[in-house]
């Protein structure tokens, strides 16, 4: 080789060394870069979520001072007396200044701290609700005049932050409250505690990284369901008189079920939904709403009566001027009640079905009509629902979590949705022939045409032409009684049974108006018939693991009506609560004397 040759190729050696050098140090700088942004955002996550405990804490400290300050000049001699009023006779020794609104304030605030210590159910106490004690005079011509009311943290509130259980979320506080806390207020309601919820809304449990796991008031084993699960278990437990949770597949019927309360989804639109926080804006397939929550129906209707007036439509003119129809919920004709106990293809535990019959016997010996109801093309519905719901194979959800930790009840969803979605395709592909839930489940469906949208809501309108005219209007109904999801989970195994969500999720996806009510609890027999679950595939095995060892935890049923028939939902929840406590007096009379009532907890 030549000197100009050896020349050239030290030089090109050189270069190749040096740019492979380079690249390696560029490689390592960013990798690097990379690395100490990762444990940033993570120290800045955790000094974050460390905050908001702090807050939360603060916010308890200075309720419990205010507490015992209040006690030494006012010895609550009443507490027990006012624990135990229902929301209609609260209101109406209120209104008659029979009670204070001190003092009902002051007794419920003592309640919710206890309960709170036991079941994690709070994220934190509205400190102005203490100045909105003073100036509540002001209100006494409103329905809810004194009340204090507890809402889920998704509802927004002026100067507080909503965070949903996402890190991203916290240190920004809302300009505004939310229009039913507008009302509420307004109508001399006073919101005095915010409650827990599963991180980011969409899953059944409730639990998040944020203020972790709430627990069922009738079993700290067990989950208090979700995602309106802080509301139920503070309700159930006799914390709060009233409150309001979010549904978009069940959260303010499972808990409700769980935590043995009644919770009400309105038809979406009934009420405003303006400044309830969702994760998914803009999805409008899948309906969500709040909804009430409390321990009897005629609670959930006051609450209703309370909202639905001209402040609200004026606030938020989507609503429809449709004042609360009192002579429908109050009316006690009899009616034609379509049932079913089960759902092709969907889990039922042995108390679903059990709960269903029981009610359908009493609702027989009272005259009404009972005619079987069969739900058909449940697949399709479920494939609608995760398709509505989760439109972009679930990189919405994804996207917003970035930056959190991800909570444990969140695991079997995240893990789901973490699958390329072309991987999803093959998979649901392999196996819809043979095990097709699982393949929904899969949810792959990424839309991104405007005819792929259309073509989902034009199959949404099919099936419920189906639901509605072809099957409810020829067998005449008025309303249906169907399960809902119960008896109250371990840990954990929400996120692993979505299939269950049909049960709840049909009549968001339909805007029906649905609502829950404890029926019974769970017996030694209901226990011992979860073995027929060991036949029925892998999620009833699932399930069979999920509420196995729940003797004695509350049983409910659902109550359903058509879109816009709220009213005619709540009177036939009211009668189910009647016949039932009824039914229960009547047991308990025959059995030894006593007078016994399923859930005379508090
Ligand atoms: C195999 C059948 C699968 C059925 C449908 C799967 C749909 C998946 C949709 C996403 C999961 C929905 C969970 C719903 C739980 C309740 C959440 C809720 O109501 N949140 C309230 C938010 O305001």
């Amino acid at each position: 080789m030549g000197f100009l040759e050896q020349f050239v190729h030290n030089g090109r050696a050189l270069l190749g060394h040096r740019s492979k050098a380079i690249l390696l140090s560029g490689a390592a700088c960013f990798g690097a870069v990379l690395l100490v942004q990762r444990v940033n955002s993570r120290r800045e996550q955790k000094k974050r979520i460390l905050e908001a405990q702090r807050r939360r804490e603060k916010s308890f400290q200075v309720a419990e001072r205010a507490l015992l300050e209040y006690k030494q000049s006012h010895p609550m001699t009443n507490a027990l007396y006012i624990l135990s009023l229902s929301l209609s006779e609260l209101t109406k020794q209120l209104q008659e200044s029979a009670l204070s609104p001190e003092e009902v304030f002051y007794t419920y605030l003592e309640k919710t701290l206890d309960v709170h210590q036991k079941l994690n159910c709070c994220t934190e106490i509205i400190l102005d609700s203490f100045e909105q004690l003073k100036t509540i005079g002001s209100c006494k011509r409103g329905i809810l005049y004194g009340v204090p009311l507890s809402l889920k943290e998704n509802l927004l509130l002026k100067n507080h932050d909503s965070s949903c259980g996402v890190v991203k979320y916290l240190n920004q506080p809302a300009d505004d409250d939310c229009v039913l806390v507008k009302v509420l207020k307004e109508q001399g309601a006073i919101p005095f505690v915010r409650t827990n919820f599963p991180q980011a809304l969409l899953n059944y449990d409730c639990s998040n990284p944020i203020y972790g796991q709430t627990l069922n008031p009738h079993n700290l084993q067990k989950t208090a369901g979700g995602s309106s699960g802080g509301e139920a278990a503070l309700i159930g437990a006799g914390g709060s008189v009233i409150g309001i949770g979010t549904d978009i597949g069940g959260s303010a019927r499972i808990p409700a079920s769980f935590c043995a309360i009644c919770g009400f989804k309105p038809t979406a639109g009934r009420l405003s939904s303006k400044g309830c926080k969702s994760i998914f804006r803009g999805q409008k397939t899948v309906l969500s709403t709040p909804g009430p929550m409390a321990r009897d129906v005629d609670s959930l209707a006051l609450f209703m009566k309370a909202e639905i007036c001209e402040q609200m439509v004026f606030l938020d003119p989507t609503t429809p001027l449709l004042p609360f129809d009192e002579g429908l919920y109050q009316s006690r004709n009899s009616l034609r009640i379509g049932y079913f106990d089960c759902i092709e293809q969907t889990p039922t535990s042995p108390s679903m079905t059990r709960g269903v019959q029981e009610v359908k016997a009493l609702l027989e010996q009272a005259g009404h009509t009972l005619v079987p109801f069969t739900p058909v093309r449940i697949l399709d519905m479920a494939e609608l629902m995760s398709k509505g719901a989760l439109a972009d194979g679930g990189a919405t959800f994804l996207q917003q979590l970035e930056g959190s930790p991800v909570d444990p009840v969140l695991h079997a969803q995240v893990a789901m949705y973490r699958l390329p979605i072309c991987l999803r395709k093959v998979l649901a592909f392999i196996l819809k022939p043979f095990v097709s839930f699982p393949s929904i489940m899969l949810i792959y469906h990424s839309f991104r045409s405007a005819a792929g949208v259309w073509k989902l809501h034009a199959s949404i309108e099919v099936i419920f032409m189906r639901f509605s005219v072809s099957q409810w209007r020829r067998l005449n109904l008025d309303v249906v009684l169907c399960p809902i999801i119960g008896p109250a989970f371990n840990f954990c195994y929400c996120g692993k049974l979505m299939s269950m969500v049909p049960h709840s999720m049909t009549y968001n996806l339909l805007n029906f108006c649905a609502g829950v009510v404890p029926v019974s609890t769970v017996t030694e027999e209901d226990e011992r018939n979860l073995c027929h679950l060991d036949k029925g595939g892998w999620f009833n095995r699932v399930l069979k693991k999920a509420i196995t060892g729940g003797v004695g935890l509350p049983v409910a049923v659902q109550c359903v009506a058509l879109p816009w028939h709220d009213e005619l939902c709540l009177r036939f929840m009211k009668e189910v609560e009647e016949l039932v406590k009824k039914a229960r007096k009547d047991e308990g009379a025959n059995a030894n004397g006593k007078v016994y009532l399923i859930y005379d907890f508090h």
